[in-house]
């Protein structure tokens, strides 16, 4: 958890126990918790859902917490409704009470749909999840135009570009409001270029561009900070590693499915960076999968500065080492074929 959000995490959970120490009934949490957000997770009851469902009721920044899903959801709910902070956690089954689950929602999250298994890439998930994401954007645009959505479904490369269209046709495109959630594959190139160079995880920074899959994640380690001494082949090692992080999941689950505990911390950190931007808080930057003008490809990750109204900046690339602009070179022909798909798929159907 970076420190503010555990921070925040930690006088939640300290306030809630000075209340009940003194057996006052104290549900007055928003004192310095900022404005009513409500936040909906749709596919709640899945691998991600559950933990970010968590994840999201201990965030204090939440007032109200909506879980949908196809099934399930209820049991979730009444789980997590019983931790004593902030938000009030609603869950709501099948395509009736999605309406319900979406109304009002300042950010919704969406880690709808099936993971992989080995020897599958994210491309092969696209059939199932591109409908999915389709009808789930299709009642967004309905029933909370106005919300950040944060899209988990892979594959991202197509799923982000899937719901822009979705969103066209609805008349409620806002490409400030639409984030493909790629943070999994900072935490990733974090952790692997901390453990490499024996630094304070906690101090390190590492953007990764590009996309979500593949080739396409492009970690900047000529970027990182702190600075750390290393050879081409260390780089080009950590590269790999971060590009197939997902994969190397994959094969330790053998079968039984893809990141979810890694990627719920990642999805609540994204999240909870758009409620601070939302907020007013000034210079929350994350990487993330938006529309983009950085390259000539219409949807690219980068840094991303969030504000009040989503994405308030894009922030181009920087200096990039002779490798990683190869790197770049090479990733742009399958991510725009990628993006293609994704808008194809919506167009047609
Ligand atoms: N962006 C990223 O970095 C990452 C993305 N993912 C992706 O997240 C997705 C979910 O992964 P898991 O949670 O492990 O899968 P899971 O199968 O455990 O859970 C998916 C949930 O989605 C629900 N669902 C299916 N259709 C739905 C619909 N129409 N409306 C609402 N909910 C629906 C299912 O009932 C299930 O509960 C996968 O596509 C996976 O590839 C996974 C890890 C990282
Ligand atoms: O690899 C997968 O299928 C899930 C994913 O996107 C990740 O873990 O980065």
């Amino acid at each position: 958890m970076r420190p503010s959000m555990f921070r925040s995490v930690q006088s939640a959970i300290a306030r809630s126990n000075a209340s009940s120490s003194a057996r006052i009934p104290c549900r007055n949490y928003s004192v310095d918790s900022g404005p009513e957000r409500k936040v909906a997770v749709l596919g709640a009851a899945g691998g991600i859902g559950q933990p970010l469902a968590l994840l999201m009721k201990m965030n204090p920044l939440v007032s109200k917490l909506a879980l949908y899903d196809i099934a399930g959801t209820p049991g979730v709910a009444a789980d997590v409704s019983h931790i004593n902070t902030r938000s009030e956690v609603a869950g709501y089954a099948g395509e009736d009470q999605l309406g319900k689950a979406l109304e009002g929602s300042d950010v919704v999250i969406i880690p709808a749909g099936v993971p992989r298994k080995p020897g599958m890439t994210r491309d092969d998930l696209f059939n199932i999840n591109a409908g999915i994401v389709k009808s789930l954007c299709t009642a967004i645009a309905k029933y909370c135009p106005n919300a950040l959505v944060n899209m988990i479904s892979n594959p991202v490369n197509s799923t982000v570009p899937i719901a822009a269209e979705v969103f066209k046709k609805a008349g409620t495109y806002d490409e400030k409001r639409l984030f493909g959630v790629t943070t999994l594959d900072v935490v990733r190139a974090k952790t692997f270029y901390a453990g490499k160079a024996n630094l304070n995880v906690a101090e390190v920074n590492v953007p990764v561009v590009g996309g979500h899959a593949g080739i396409t994640i492009l970690p900047l380690f000529s970027q990182a900070t702190p600075k750390a001494n290393f050879s081409d082949e260390d780089i080009k090692a950590l590269t790999k590693r971060t590009q197939d992080g997902g994969t190397e999941v994959v094969e330790a689950k053998a079968g039984k499915g893809s990141a979810t505990l890694s990627m719920a911390y990642a999805g609540a950190l994204f999240a909870d960076a758009c409620l601070k931007g939302l907020n007013g808080v000034p210079d929350v930057v994350e990487c993330s999968y938006v529309q983009s003008a950085v390259t000539e490809l219409p949807f690219f990750a980068s840094k991303v500065r969030l504000g009040k109204n989503g994405v308030d900046e894009v922030l181009e690339l920087g200096p990039l080492s002779d490798y990683e602009k190869e790197n770049l070179k090479a990733l742009k022909p399958e991510l725009e074929a990628s993006i293609e798909k994704g808008i194809k798929f919506a167009s047609q159907s």
